[in-house]
């Protein structure tokens, strides 16, 4: 029976090419970012988010990750400004993590890994579904914000407790009144590039947003995301951990500073 892609040696970002030969291409994420090699913008703006928790519909186990969907038939949960024109509307959020503290990011600062990264995932109101601006390159913008281990993170708390009705792939539960926000950090600073989604199909048409404050959350929350399954129920439990693709060559793009 022939596997579906995932994160193990078989199966793997370094086996992704032979089904999706862009995971070769010129502008695929994540990147390692170099704070001193990125070059501050001053016409970049400050980034414009507005979520309302009433659009928040379910939180699911995909088998990759865990994600929380949106309802996106209208702009009230959405993006603008940054370094984007017109607004992105919000469709989900998910996260890539280790199996221990030392890993789990996807973008990397200056080679260092943090725990886990958050992706807050926004579609180009310009096309007509989330569906069609997928594959366009100007179709996606996604908040990236990186996990510190540090104090209980309250917020994050409400999704964990979720867990365990969602702990097996394909397990999906509804979840009300979330308010994404309280997963982002105080400061805004960002950097910015042109990438692609990080899971296959991998499509070029990401632009970046990683936030360069991490939020926090405790070792013992993050043992929480190491409880979700990769496998289905019945099927012989697998740990849902090192989920993220490591960093991929930057092939000459420029990463943009938001600030000094
Ligand atoms: O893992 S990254 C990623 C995954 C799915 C998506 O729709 C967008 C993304 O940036
Ligand atoms: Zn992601």
């Amino acid at each position: 029976v022939t596997m579906s892609w995932g994160y193990k040696p078989n199966n793997g970002p370094q086996k992704w090419v032979e089904n999706f030969p862009i995971a070769d291409g010129v502008r695929q994420s994540p990147i390692d970012i170099v704070p001193g090699q990125a070059s501050y913008d001053a016409g970049l703006k400050p980034l414009d988010l507005k979520y309302d928790p009433s659009t928040c519909l379910d939180i699911l186990n995909n088998g990759h990750s865990v994600q929380v969907t949106f309802a996106d038939d209208t702009d009230s949960s959405r993006l603008t400004d940054g370094p984007i024109s017109g607004l992105y509307r919000l469709k989900q959020f998910h996260f890539h993590w280790g199996a221990s503290d030392d890993k789990g990011s996807e973008h990397t600062v200056a080679g260092t890994k943090y725990p886990a990264e958050l992706h807050l995932v926004h579609w180009n109101t310009k096309y007509a579904s989330f569906s069609e601006a997928a594959s366009k390159p100007d179709g996606l913008a996604v908040v990236g914000v990186f996990l510190k281990i540090g104090g209980e993170n309250p917020n994050l708390q409400k999704l964990l407790d979720a867990f365990d009705t969602i702990k097996s792939k394909g397990k999906q539960t509804s979840f009300a009144n979330f308010d994404p926000s309280t997963l982002l950090p105080g400061c805004l600073d960002y950097w910015t590039y042109d990438g692609s989604l990080t899971t296959p199909p991998l499509y070029e048409s990401v632009t970046w947003i990683v936030c360069k404050e991490p939020i926090t959350a405790s070792s013992g929350q993050m043992a929480k995301f190491r409880t979700l399954l990769f496998s289905a129920d019945g099927a012989a439990p697998d740990c849902m951990v090192n989920n993220y693709r490591p960093p991929q060559p930057l092939k000459g793009r420029t990463v943009r500073a938001s600030f000094k």
